[in-house]
This record gives C-alpha cells, structure tokens and sequence, in this order.
C-alpha cells in the first residue's frame, strides 16, 4: 500500500459517488413487476432499491461471500468510571473471537459470515495469534475528559487501517461489509461523537451501554456534556471531532465505512458505536451513506439519533445492545433476501399471472 495515511484517506473520500439513479430507477420500476401486490415487500422493497443503487446495476449482485471486521480498542475514558467492566475485558473479548467462542462468532456461523478481528488500540498486550490483524495505532486512547483521545495523525491513521481491512476484505471477494466493535467504555465516545455530530444535548444520546446503574448512568452524562464543553469539537471537523471525543475503533470504523462506499460494496452498521462511527465518515463524504445499510436499532438512544440524522431506517428491532457486530450479522439474511426478490422473483408477465 502507497502514500501517506493522510493520502490514503483523501483518495478514498474522493472515490466516493452517490447511488446510480438509474440503477434505482430500473429497480423501483422491477419490483412493481414482480408477482405480489405493488409495496407488499415493506421495506424490503426501498432496501433492494438501494442495493441496485449501491452496485450501480439492477438487479445488485448477491452480497455473498460476506465479511465481518471487528475493530478493537481500549478508551481513556475508562478513569473516569464509566463502566462497571474492567478494561482487560477488552482484550479477553478479542482472544475469545479468535477462539469462535463469542456470541458474534455463533451468529456468523448461522449466516456464513468470515470474522476478522483487529487490534486498531487494545490497551495490554495480546497473545500472537496468525488470524489477528495487528494494525495497533496505540495502546489505548487518552481520557477525553482530561485532554484529547488522541492526535490528529492518530486519528488519521486509524481511518487509513479501516480502509486497509475493508480493501483486504473486497480484494478476498467479499461482496458485503459488515461492521464490528469491541472496546470496555466506547459506548461514551460513541455518545460524545453523536453529541458533537447532531447536535444533540448528552442526556438524549447517552445510554446505560453494558447496564450501567443510576449513579454511573448520570456520571456518564456529566462526562460526556464535560468532554464537549472542554474540546468543543467542530463538526465541520470530522478527523478532529474523531481525535477530541473518540476511539480507535470509531475512527477505523469510519474509514471502514469509506472505503466500502468508494468501492461500491453495501457496508452493514451494526449498533451505536458503528452509526457514531457513520456519522463521522458522512461527515468526510456525504455520499457514503448511500453505500450504508443500518443493520438494527441498538438499544443505547445515541444510535437511533444518529440513524435519524443520517437518514437510514434500521433493518431489525430486537433490543440488542451487544455489539461485536451481532446486529449487522443478523441483518445479513434480510438484506439477501431483499437481493434475491430483485433476482429471482418472476414477473407478471414472466409468469403469465394476470394483474388487477
Ligand atoms: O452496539 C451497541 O449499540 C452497544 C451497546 C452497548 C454496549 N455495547 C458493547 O459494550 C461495550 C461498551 O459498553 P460500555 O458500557 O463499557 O461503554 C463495547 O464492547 C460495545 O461493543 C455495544
Ligand atoms: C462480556 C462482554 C462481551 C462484549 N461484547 C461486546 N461488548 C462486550 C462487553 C462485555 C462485558
């Protein structure tokens, strides 16, 4: 790979396009063919029509192989005793993806999804394992509510590794990006970047993440509304809104989300630390959540506000708040299906089938 990381990030910004409107155009008009009552597929039918805009070409291809990164770093903000989990539990999370043992690992068996796993600032050292891609920026952000997570080069350098993975994954065939998180305490970045994205106040996008009590639930809110008072981040800003108030594996999330975009592949966002993470890539380029697909509605209230402000509707509702990239790997067979009644489903005329 050539260029510097600031390099890599501008050249993948702007190989970002809009949908093909002609493609949607083909696929609105294909569906009201097919044998079922005109709108009967729901929001399958707009979903299928996006696909054919991501891909450029109607009917979209099918997204199989897919591929599932989880991106893994430690936070900072851990001090500051916003979690009831130790951080270690970080890194023993990554170990037990590489072992198949996490919820993540069963729910990609069930849908036939390859897991990556990736160190972009665990904070303790991991044991060498062949399958973990070692793309360690630092171990571990800085406490946001002391000073900024990280530095500009950092945060940049962060986008460029989730851009090296999402090429990695294209390049070994994979025709759907699936987004996956593991890191003790992220849910408060992921609530300070959607604060400081939409401009909503911190009590309405943060949440309880793991299940925090009443007395961390509201040290959590003071530390998010303090972080935003102390950095002010501009959203015009996004790499600096990433380096004030967020993570490693929100900043390798977004250029995740990037890249699958410049390159046409329909990317799943799993819950509120990767749509925190589309905020920021639609920050850099707007036209990338037209390549996005909101696999579910997280629990934690920052996610709904972040879907809501990028525009994207939530294929499932199942009152997740795991993470690991479980609601994206759930999505997967709805968003197939979706494909297959482009592709496959005859029309009235096809199948001789008379219409009212
Ligand atoms: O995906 C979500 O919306 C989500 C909601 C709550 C918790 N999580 C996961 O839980 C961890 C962060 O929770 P916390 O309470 O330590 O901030 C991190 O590993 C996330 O993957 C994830
Ligand atoms: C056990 C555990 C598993 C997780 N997976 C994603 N976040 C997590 C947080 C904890 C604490």
């Amino acid at each position: 790979m050539t260029g510097s990381f600031e390099e890599r990030v501008a050249a993948t910004v702007a190989a970002v396009r809009p949908a093909d409107a002609a493609a949607m155009a083909a696929a609105r008009q294909r569906q009201a063919r097919l044998t079922k009552p005109p709108g009967s597929l729901g929001a399958l039918e707009d979903l299928s029509v996006r696909l054919a805009g991501i891909a450029g070409v109607c009917p979209p291809p099918l997204p199989e192989p897919a591929a599932l990164a989880i991106f893994a770093g430690d936070h900072g903000v851990h001090a500051a005793g916003v979690t009831p989990w130790p951080q270690e539990v970080t890194g023993q999370m990554v170990a037990n993806f590489l072992a198949g043992g996490a919820v993540v690992n069963a729910f990609a068996r069930q849908v036939g999804a390859a897991v990556t796993v990736v160190d972009v600032g665990v904070a303790g050292p991991l044991p060498a394992a062949p399958d973990l891609r070692d793309l360690r920026v630092r171990p571990g952000t800085g406490n946001l509510l002391t000073g900024p997570a990280m530095s500009r080069d950092e945060a940049v350098q962060a986008l460029a590794a989730g851009i090296t993975v999402a090429g990695e994954l294209c390049d070994g065939g994979a025709r759907i990006l699936l987004c996956g998180d593991m890191g003790i305490a992220n849910t408060t970045p992921s609530a300070a970047l959607v604060a400081a994205f939409t401009g909503t106040a911190p009590g309405a996008v943060t949440g309880r993440g793991t299940g925090v009590d009443d007395a961390t639930y509201a040290r959590k809110v003071e530390v998010v509304a303090a972080a935003l008072a102390r950095h002010r981040p501009d959203p015009a800003d996004p790499v600096g809104v990433l380096a004030a108030v967020g993570g490693l594996e929100h900043a390798a999330l977004a250029g995740y989300l990037l890249a699958a975009a410049a390159r046409r592949v329909p990317v799943v966002v799993d819950g509120v630390i990767a749509a925190a993470a589309a905020l920021a890539a639609a920050a850099l380029a707007p036209a990338a959540v037209d390549a996005m697909v909101a696999g579910h509605l997280s629990v934690e209230p920052g996610a709904g506000v972040a879907l809501a402000h990028l525009g994207l509707a939530p294929v499932l509702d199942l009152g997740l708040r795991l993470g690991e990239g479980t609601g994206a790997v759930l999505a997967l067979p709805v968003v197939a299906a979706a494909v297959r009644a482009l592709r496959e489903v005859a029309t009235f005329d096809s199948a001789g089938v008379t219409e009212k």
